[in-house]
């Protein structure tokens, strides 16, 4: 075992790495295979479709396969396909490198210490998922591997001073949250089936630009779309703000502007994409939620307050108003007048004075926001996500007029397809024939 771990570890020292979270789904294809090392030479080792048999090894994709249902060795000769008995094969590690790419799911397979990557003794558990998940295959995209730098360059410093490889771990309060994508402007991490999307620019209190915010968004496709994540937290780097609106250092002539010049307002979108995610939201938040960041909590499904947070619309201060959520749903949260108030007066409000308008919906003290945040994800990850979805939808219905029912709507349809009837439907097509509905019960 030892000398297998040293061998993994020089192996990894060797390979050229780096590893990036994509949308799988829409341009990943490719297998997760185990393999152990018979250095100077690689036995890669597949049972089938996602099967993995070795409960050691990191797993390794085929990039660029133009078959997605069929794994490639070396020469291009199909070695694995839908149906296939296990096989094994040896290449030589150049090869290997140079037709895979290494996965360490959700960047995760090794934590540099000291100069080293070491492998994560409890992650090598958790790699072995069951065959019908499909997070591995769906989650992770992988980089070229040559392309990349051996070591990750870049260093990121966590709460506790010490410097963590930032394709691997970033430590909060003792919790370890992976980096799932780098961003320039927002963090964005996973720990067990919580996916946290954080607002990176604390020198403005998290003000955001139109590239924060594009960011977030993409962040918030990879959530959707990701099986393994069933709950977000969406915050801010700091401890000092959540979010403090639109930075006005970049507001233009029509909205924000970013490199491209063009002007955006383009948190709207953001906020629509919070409120029709069928996965809840939870705004946990630290210091000021002004603005725009006010507007981002308000439409989270769910808030955490940390003692020292400030609520507080400014909009009429600076020349800028949000009727939309920002006006209608916050006044659907705290009633007519006091939304009113809020827009009117842009007085600032403490976290007692928020929970006692139905603001938010805890308030702790601030070194305990991320574990009670976490706790309450937790709580709902052990509810059924169709359940969820469907509350989530028909809270979203009431308000949201035509797109709410849309929403609602699409969870019908979709449970409706799960439904044998419904495939009697498709398959009737398919088949060229008389769709039979007779056997269905029509139910009172
Ligand atoms: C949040 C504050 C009340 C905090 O005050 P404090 O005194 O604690 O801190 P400083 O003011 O010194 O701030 C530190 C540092 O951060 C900079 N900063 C803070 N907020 C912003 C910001 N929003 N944009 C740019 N920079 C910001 C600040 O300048 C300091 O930097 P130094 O270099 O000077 O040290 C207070 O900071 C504050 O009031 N901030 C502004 C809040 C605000 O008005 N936000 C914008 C509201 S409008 C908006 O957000 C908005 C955006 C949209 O995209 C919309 C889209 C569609 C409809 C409506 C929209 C909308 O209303």
């Amino acid at each position: 075992m030892e000398q297998l771990q040293k061998e993994e570890e020089q192996l990894v020292k060797n390979l050229v790495f780096t590893a990036q979270w994509a949308n799988p789904r829409k341009n990943g294809d490719g297998y997760i295979v185990t393999y152990l090392i018979t250095s100077p030479e690689i036995q890669v080792q597949s049972d089938g479709m996602l099967g993995i048999k070795e409960q050691k090894g990191i797993f390794v994709r085929l990039q660029a396969n133009e078959r997605p249902d069929c794994l490639r060795d070396e020469t291009g000769a199909i070695i694995d396909e839908p149906g296939h008995t296990p096989k094994s094969w040896t290449i030589s590690v150049e090869k290997f490198v140079e037709r895979f790419m290494i996965v360490s799911r959700r960047n995760k397979a090794y934590t540099k210490r000291d100069g080293t990557f070491v492998p994560e003794a409890q992650f090598v558990e958790s790699w072995i998922e069951p065959v019908n998940n499909n997070f591995l295959r769906d989650a992770l995209h992988v980089t070229q591997a040559l392309n990349r730098p051996a070591i990750p360059e870049q260093e990121q410093v966590n709460q506790q001073g010490m410097a963590e490889s930032k394709i691997n771990i970033i430590t909060n309060n003792n919790m370890k949250w992976e980096t799932l994508k780098e961003y320039k402007e927002i963090l964005f991490t996973f720990h067990e089936g919580i996916a946290k999307i954080s607002i990176n620019r604390p020198q403005v209190h998290n003000a955001f630009t139109p590239l924060t915010v594009k960011e977030m968004i993409d962040a918030m496709n990879i959530c959707r779309d990701t099986e393994e994540i069933g709950v977000i937290i969406l915050t801010g780097e700091g401890g000092k703000a959540f979010c403090s609106g639109g930075d006005q250092s970049v507001r233009g002539h029509g909205g924000y502007v970013g490199e491209d010049t063009v002007p955006r307002l383009n948190v709207l979108d953001l906020q629509r994409q919070i409120r029709s995610i069928p996965k809840p939201v939870v705004a946990m938040v630290a210091g000021w939620a002004i603005g725009g960041g006010h507007v981002l909590h308000v439409v989270c499904d769910l808030s955490i307050a940390a003692e020292n947070a400030r609520f507080g619309q400014t909009g009429p201060n600076v020349g800028s108003f949000d009727g939309g959520f920002g006006a209608s749903y916050l006044a659907r949260v705290v009633g007519q007048k006091k939304a009113r108030e809020i827009w009117f007066l842009c007085d600032q409000y403490n976290a007692e004075e928020a929970l006692d308008m139905g603001l938010v919906n805890k308030v702790v003290p601030l070194d305990k926001l991320e574990e009670t945040t976490v706790a309450w994800c937790k709580k709902i990850l052990e509810k059924s996500p169709l359940a969820l979805r469907m509350l989530k939808s028909s809270f979203n219905a009431e308000l949201d007029g035509q797109a709410g029912i849309q929403e609602l709507a699409g969870n019908a349809t979709l449970l409706y397809y799960l439904s044998e009837e419904a495939k009697e439907g498709k398959n009737a097509f398919l088949e060229k024939r008389k769709p039979d509905f007779s056997k269905f019960p029509k139910f009172p």
